[in-house]
């Protein structure tokens, strides 16, 4: 894989002048249920008053057991999914609200997306797959960033190829490059890895890793897995649609633990009251600002 690009360019730090703001990603009291409204008993709290804040320039790992919420966390705070109640900030710019219309320009200029399938268009080339999103949103195509882009992500010699001719981790690398190239500050990953193999998935972890301690971008993943949370400077857990905790500079046995625990505790009822409840104090923010950074790995390891 190439060796990243460590200079400038929009992916780079921002220019003297424009401070990165502090925090990329706020919930305040998110909620979101789905289904019945209630009424015919069928209605499920798949997130319960979330309240979370994440540090620009932070890897954040999403854990928990099936059904917990995680996929609807990321849906809600990546502007996917309207919450039904709450808050959601990202890159200090309210994102709640406002028609369907600017909720799309919203997401295209502040947020990139990297799915578990990949979601690349099979008759593009890996260069066009890439600087679609920017087409879609009726900008300029830069094809030389896109290159260079597609250059860091180690796909430099693969601008013409199309996604069946490249192997699961070749397509995600593909699917980040894409998500990298409208130069959004916040990166939401669902399941990256889910479908890759052991060695492709170092490599794509690695490149989430990379794009946040070399470019300063903030990285929110969903996983199953601990060694793909370890990757991650911290890690939520959610529980049955509350935070649950979170774990700092996470080990792979210290996340296995804590997940089991977590199973151990879940009473897995997926249909709850409506109302809402007091949050408790483990079940807020806990800030994960002051968390120290997990230990560089090597690119790609
Ligand atoms: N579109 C939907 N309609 C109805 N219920 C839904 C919908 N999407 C999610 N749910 C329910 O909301 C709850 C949370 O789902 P979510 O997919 O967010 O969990 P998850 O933690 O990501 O699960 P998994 O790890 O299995 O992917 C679950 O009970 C799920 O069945």
């Amino acid at each position: 894989m190439t060796t990243p690009a460590t200079h400038r360019t929009a992916t780079g730090p921002r220019p003297a002048g424009t401070p990165h703001p502090a925090e990329a990603l706020r919930l305040v009291k998110v909620s979101k249920v789905y289904g019945g409204g209630g009424a015919d008993g069928n209605a499920v709290t798949a997130l319960d008053g979330v309240t979370l804040s994440l540090p620009a320039g932070s890897f954040t790992a999403v854990m928990g057991p099936s059904g917990s919420g995680k996929s609807t966390l990321l849906q809600c705070a990546a502007g996917l999914e309207r919450p039904d109640h709450g808050l959601v900030m990202v890159d200090g710019a309210e994102m709640t609200g406002g028609t369907e219309a600017e909720l799309t320009k919203f997401r295209r200029r502040r947020i990139g997306f990297v799915f578990q399938e990949y979601n690349l268009m099979p008759t593009l080339t890996v260069e066009e797959n890439t600087t679609l999103p920017l087409k879609l949103a009726g900008r300029r195509v830069n094809r030389a960033r896109a290159r260079e882009i597609l250059a860091q992500v180690g796909l430099g010699d693969r601008l013409r190829h199309l996604p069946e001719q490249l192997s699961g981790g070749q397509r995600q690398r593909v699917a980040i490059a894409r998500a990298l190239v409208a130069e959004p500050n916040v990166i939401f990953a669902d399941e990256p890895t889910g479908a890759l193999d052991m060695r492709s998935a170092r490599e794509v972890l690695g490149l989430l890793q990379q794009m946040v301690r070399a470019f300063g971008r903030t990285v929110v993943m969903v996983t199953h897995d601990p060694v793909a949370a370890s990757y991650a400077d911290a890690v939520q857990f959610l529980a049955d649609g509350r935070l649950a905790g979170a774990l700092a500079s996470p080990s792979v046995d210290a996340v296995a633990e804590r997940l089991a625990h977590l199973g151990d505790a879940l009473e897995a009822p997926d249909r709850r009251p409506l109302d809402p409840r007091p949050t408790s104090p483990a079940a807020t923010a806990p800030d994960t600002t002051d968390a120290p950074a997990a230990p560089a790995r090597p690119f790609g390891a």
